[in-house]
Protein backbone atom coordinates (compact mmCIF):
# COMPACT_ATOMS: atom_id res chain seq x y z
CA UNK A 1 0.00 0.00 0.00
CA UNK A 2 1.44 3.52 -1.11
CA UNK A 3 0.73 5.47 2.23
CA UNK A 4 2.17 1.76 4.22
CA UNK A 5 5.64 2.01 2.03
CA UNK A 6 5.90 5.81 2.86
CA UNK A 7 5.68 5.27 6.70
CA UNK A 8 7.66 2.48 6.85
CA UNK A 9 10.63 4.60 4.73
CA UNK A 10 9.95 7.57 7.51
CA UNK A 11 10.78 4.86 10.49
CA UNK A 12 13.87 3.64 8.97
CA UNK A 13 15.09 7.33 8.34
CA UNK A 14 14.44 7.79 11.76
CA UNK A 15 16.48 4.48 13.01
CA UNK A 16 16.94 3.76 16.58
CA UNK A 17 14.63 6.41 17.76
CA UNK A 18 11.84 4.17 16.78
CA UNK A 19 12.14 1.22 18.70
CA UNK A 20 9.32 -0.42 19.34
CA UNK A 21 8.84 -1.84 23.41
CA UNK A 22 6.74 -4.30 24.57
CA UNK A 23 4.18 -2.19 26.42
CA UNK A 24 3.78 -0.12 23.40
CA UNK A 25 0.28 -0.07 21.70
CA UNK A 26 0.25 -1.75 18.86
CA UNK A 27 -0.04 0.87 15.87
CA UNK A 28 0.55 0.48 12.06
CA UNK A 29 3.26 1.55 10.12
CA UNK A 30 0.49 3.91 8.58
CA UNK A 31 -1.22 5.09 11.89
CA UNK A 32 -0.49 8.89 11.13
CA UNK A 33 -1.06 9.11 7.50
CA UNK A 34 -4.05 10.74 7.89
CA UNK A 35 -4.84 13.71 9.31
CA UNK A 36 -7.73 14.19 12.20
CA UNK A 37 -10.18 15.26 9.71
CA UNK A 38 -9.64 12.50 7.23
CA UNK A 39 -9.88 9.80 9.93
CA UNK A 40 -13.34 11.45 11.00
CA UNK A 41 -14.60 11.25 7.64
CA UNK A 42 -13.64 7.64 7.24
CA UNK A 43 -14.95 6.56 11.04
CA UNK A 44 -18.44 8.67 10.14
CA UNK A 45 -18.77 6.20 7.35
CA UNK A 46 -18.21 3.11 8.87
CA UNK A 47 -20.17 3.71 12.22
CA UNK A 48 -23.15 4.70 9.25
CA UNK A 49 -22.46 1.27 7.87
CA UNK A 50 -22.53 -0.51 11.38
CA UNK A 51 -26.05 1.35 12.24
CA UNK A 52 -27.36 0.29 9.06
CA UNK A 53 -26.77 -3.02 9.19
CA UNK A 54 -27.76 -3.12 12.45
CA UNK A 55 -31.35 -2.02 10.53
CA UNK A 56 -31.50 1.46 11.95
CA UNK A 57 -33.31 4.49 10.53
CA UNK A 58 -30.45 7.35 9.96
CA UNK A 59 -32.56 9.61 8.61
CA UNK A 60 -33.89 9.67 12.06
CA UNK A 61 -33.58 13.37 13.80
CA UNK A 62 -31.73 11.69 16.02
CA UNK A 63 -29.64 9.28 14.97
CA UNK A 64 -28.90 11.07 11.73
CA UNK A 65 -25.75 12.76 13.85
CA UNK A 66 -24.88 9.58 15.23
CA UNK A 67 -21.57 8.34 13.06
CA UNK A 68 -20.29 12.10 13.03
CA UNK A 69 -20.44 12.40 16.92
CA UNK A 70 -18.94 9.01 17.46
CA UNK A 71 -16.36 9.43 14.61
CA UNK A 72 -15.59 12.72 16.72
CA UNK A 73 -15.53 11.26 19.97
CA UNK A 74 -12.83 8.60 19.43
CA UNK A 75 -10.54 10.76 17.49
CA UNK A 76 -10.49 13.30 19.34
CA UNK A 77 -11.66 12.27 22.68
CA UNK A 78 -12.27 8.67 24.28
CA UNK A 79 -8.72 7.51 21.85
CA UNK A 80 -7.65 11.14 21.20
CA UNK A 81 -3.85 9.57 23.40
CA UNK A 82 -3.36 7.57 19.93
CA UNK A 83 -1.40 10.41 18.94
CA UNK A 84 2.14 11.48 19.90
CA UNK A 85 1.75 14.87 19.48
CA UNK A 86 -0.77 15.19 22.26
CA UNK A 87 1.63 13.34 24.73
CA UNK A 88 1.32 16.07 27.89
CA UNK A 89 4.95 18.10 28.16
CA UNK A 90 5.73 17.43 31.81
CA UNK A 91 7.84 20.10 33.37
CA UNK A 92 10.09 19.41 35.98
CA UNK A 93 11.86 21.14 38.62
CA UNK A 94 14.88 21.16 40.87
CA UNK A 95 14.25 19.36 44.22
CA UNK A 96 15.22 22.60 45.62
CA UNK A 97 14.08 21.80 48.99
CA UNK A 98 15.12 18.18 49.48
CA UNK A 99 12.10 16.95 49.97
CA UNK A 100 13.29 12.88 50.19
CA UNK A 101 10.57 10.85 51.28
CA UNK A 102 7.93 9.53 48.75
CA UNK A 103 5.22 11.36 46.85
CA UNK A 104 2.18 10.08 46.19
CA UNK A 105 -0.77 11.37 44.26
CA UNK A 106 -3.89 9.24 44.89
CA UNK A 107 -7.73 8.76 43.51
CA UNK A 108 -6.28 9.93 39.98
CA UNK A 109 -9.69 9.63 38.10
CA UNK A 110 -9.48 7.01 34.88
CA UNK A 111 -11.56 6.71 32.07
CA UNK A 112 -10.11 4.45 29.80
CA UNK A 113 -11.83 2.56 27.27
CA UNK A 114 -11.59 -1.70 26.79
CA UNK A 115 -9.28 -3.00 23.43
CA UNK A 116 -11.54 -6.29 23.25
CA UNK A 117 -14.84 -4.77 23.36
CA UNK A 118 -14.88 -1.31 23.43
CA UNK A 119 -16.62 -0.55 26.17
CA UNK A 120 -15.52 1.61 28.82
CA UNK A 121 -12.91 0.86 31.56
CA UNK A 122 -13.47 3.31 35.17
CA UNK A 123 -11.39 3.53 37.85
CA UNK A 124 -8.47 5.42 39.70
CA UNK A 125 -5.00 5.47 40.00
CA UNK A 126 -2.71 6.03 42.14
CA UNK A 127 0.99 6.97 41.95
CA UNK A 128 4.64 7.47 43.70
CA UNK A 129 7.82 7.99 43.33
CA UNK A 130 10.50 9.06 45.10
CA UNK A 131 12.78 12.16 43.58
CA UNK A 132 16.11 11.65 42.56
CA UNK A 133 16.84 15.32 41.74
CA UNK A 134 13.75 16.03 39.86
CA UNK A 135 10.16 16.86 40.82
CA UNK A 136 7.08 16.78 38.32
CA UNK A 137 4.05 18.93 38.89
CA UNK A 138 1.19 17.18 40.57
CA UNK A 139 -0.96 17.90 37.14
CA UNK A 140 1.03 16.29 34.89
CA UNK A 141 0.67 12.70 36.67
CA UNK A 142 -3.22 13.13 35.78
CA UNK A 143 -2.33 14.15 32.98
CA UNK A 144 0.17 11.53 31.95
CA UNK A 145 -2.42 8.95 33.35
CA UNK A 146 -5.34 10.60 30.86
CA UNK A 147 -3.41 10.30 28.05
CA UNK A 148 -2.54 6.76 27.79
CA UNK A 149 -6.12 5.93 29.06
CA UNK A 150 -7.64 7.80 26.10
CA UNK A 151 -6.62 4.35 23.72
CA UNK A 152 -7.42 1.37 23.64
CA UNK A 153 -6.28 -0.90 26.24
CA UNK A 154 -5.76 -3.46 28.88
CA UNK A 155 -5.06 -2.41 32.37
CA UNK A 156 -1.61 -4.05 32.53
CA UNK A 157 -0.58 -2.16 29.58
CA UNK A 158 -1.83 0.97 30.79
CA UNK A 159 -0.53 0.65 34.04
CA UNK A 160 3.70 -0.11 32.63
CA UNK A 161 2.71 2.64 30.09
CA UNK A 162 2.62 5.10 32.86
CA UNK A 163 5.04 3.83 35.08
CA UNK A 164 7.87 4.02 31.99
CA UNK A 165 6.44 7.55 30.99
CA UNK A 166 6.88 9.05 34.56
CA UNK A 167 10.53 7.12 35.12
CA UNK A 168 11.51 8.58 31.30
CA UNK A 169 10.40 12.31 33.16
CA UNK A 170 11.66 11.76 36.49
CA UNK A 171 14.77 10.12 35.41
CA UNK A 172 14.17 7.48 38.12
CA UNK A 173 13.28 4.08 38.42
CA UNK A 174 11.59 4.59 41.89
CA UNK A 175 8.33 4.96 40.09
CA UNK A 176 4.96 2.86 41.39
CA UNK A 177 1.27 2.87 40.08
CA UNK A 178 -1.19 0.86 41.11
CA UNK A 179 -4.74 0.75 39.44
CA UNK A 180 -8.31 -0.09 40.66
CA UNK A 181 -10.92 -0.22 37.90
CA UNK A 182 -14.31 -1.64 36.83
CA UNK A 183 -14.18 -3.28 33.18
CA UNK A 184 -18.03 -2.67 31.96
CA UNK A 185 -16.96 -5.79 29.29
CA UNK A 186 -17.58 -7.82 33.04
CA UNK A 187 -19.46 -5.44 34.57
CA UNK A 188 -22.53 -4.49 32.04
CA UNK A 189 -22.43 -7.59 29.39
CA UNK A 190 -21.02 -11.15 28.92
CA UNK A 191 -20.72 -12.65 32.96
CA UNK A 192 -22.52 -9.16 34.28
CA UNK A 193 -20.71 -8.92 37.61
CA UNK A 194 -21.57 -5.38 38.54
CA UNK A 195 -19.66 -5.62 41.45
CA UNK A 196 -15.68 -6.70 40.48
CA UNK A 197 -12.63 -4.65 40.34
CA UNK A 198 -9.42 -5.12 38.55
CA UNK A 199 -6.29 -4.25 40.44
CA UNK A 200 -2.91 -3.82 38.45
CA UNK A 201 0.30 -2.40 39.99
CA UNK A 202 3.71 -1.81 38.54
CA UNK A 203 6.74 -1.33 41.28
CA UNK A 204 9.75 0.11 40.00
CA UNK A 205 13.23 0.43 41.31
CA UNK A 206 13.12 1.29 45.21
CA UNK A 207 8.94 0.27 45.50
CA UNK A 208 10.54 -3.78 44.68
CA UNK A 209 11.79 -3.42 48.36
CA UNK A 210 8.60 -4.37 50.73
CA UNK A 211 8.78 -1.88 53.11
CA UNK A 212 8.56 1.04 50.63
CA UNK A 213 5.79 -0.63 48.99
CA UNK A 214 4.18 -1.44 51.85
CA UNK A 215 4.36 2.42 52.87
CA UNK A 216 3.03 3.65 49.57
CA UNK A 217 -0.02 0.98 49.64
CA UNK A 218 -0.64 2.14 53.25
CA UNK A 219 -1.10 5.46 51.79
CA UNK A 220 -3.21 4.61 49.33
CA UNK A 221 -5.79 2.32 51.47
CA UNK A 222 -7.44 0.75 48.48
CA UNK A 223 -10.26 -0.19 50.45
CA UNK A 224 -11.55 3.06 50.61
CA UNK A 225 -11.47 3.78 46.86
CA UNK A 226 -14.51 1.96 45.66
N1 LIG B 1 -6.10 -9.34 31.12
C1 LIG B 1 -7.06 -8.49 30.76
N2 LIG B 1 -8.19 -8.97 30.23
C2 LIG B 1 -9.15 -8.09 29.88
C3 LIG B 1 -9.03 -6.71 30.05
N3 LIG B 1 -10.18 -6.13 29.62
C4 LIG B 1 -10.97 -7.13 29.21
N4 LIG B 1 -10.36 -8.32 29.35
C5 LIG B 1 -10.81 -9.68 29.05
O1 LIG B 1 -10.54 -10.03 27.72
C6 LIG B 1 -11.21 -11.25 27.46
C7 LIG B 1 -11.59 -11.38 26.02
O2 LIG B 1 -11.96 -12.72 25.91
P1 LIG B 1 -12.91 -13.38 24.81
O3 LIG B 1 -13.26 -14.74 25.28
O4 LIG B 1 -12.27 -13.23 23.47
O5 LIG B 1 -14.17 -12.39 24.83
P2 LIG B 1 -15.68 -12.73 25.15
O6 LIG B 1 -16.13 -13.95 24.41
O7 LIG B 1 -16.47 -11.48 24.93
O8 LIG B 1 -15.57 -13.09 26.70
P3 LIG B 1 -16.55 -12.80 27.90
O9 LIG B 1 -16.25 -11.41 28.38
O10 LIG B 1 -16.18 -13.83 28.93
O11 LIG B 1 -17.96 -12.94 27.39
C8 LIG B 1 -12.39 -11.26 28.44
O12 LIG B 1 -12.17 -12.29 29.36
C9 LIG B 1 -12.29 -9.89 29.13
O13 LIG B 1 -12.75 -9.92 30.47
C10 LIG B 1 -7.82 -6.22 30.62
O14 LIG B 1 -7.61 -5.03 30.81
N5 LIG B 1 -6.87 -7.15 30.95
ZN1 LIG C 1 -13.57 -5.79 27.42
Amino acid sequence: MKINSTLEKQFEEMGDDHVSAAEDTPMRADAFVLSDEEKIERIQENIREVMLTLGLDLDDDSLKGTPLRVAKMYVKEIFGGLHPDRKPKSSTFDNKYKYGEMLVEKNITLYSTCEHHLLPIVGKAHIAYISSGNVVGLSKMNRIVDYFAKRPQVQERLNIQIVRELQRVLETDDVACVIDAKHLCVNSRGIRDIDSSTVTAEFGGKFKEEAVRREFLDYINLETNF
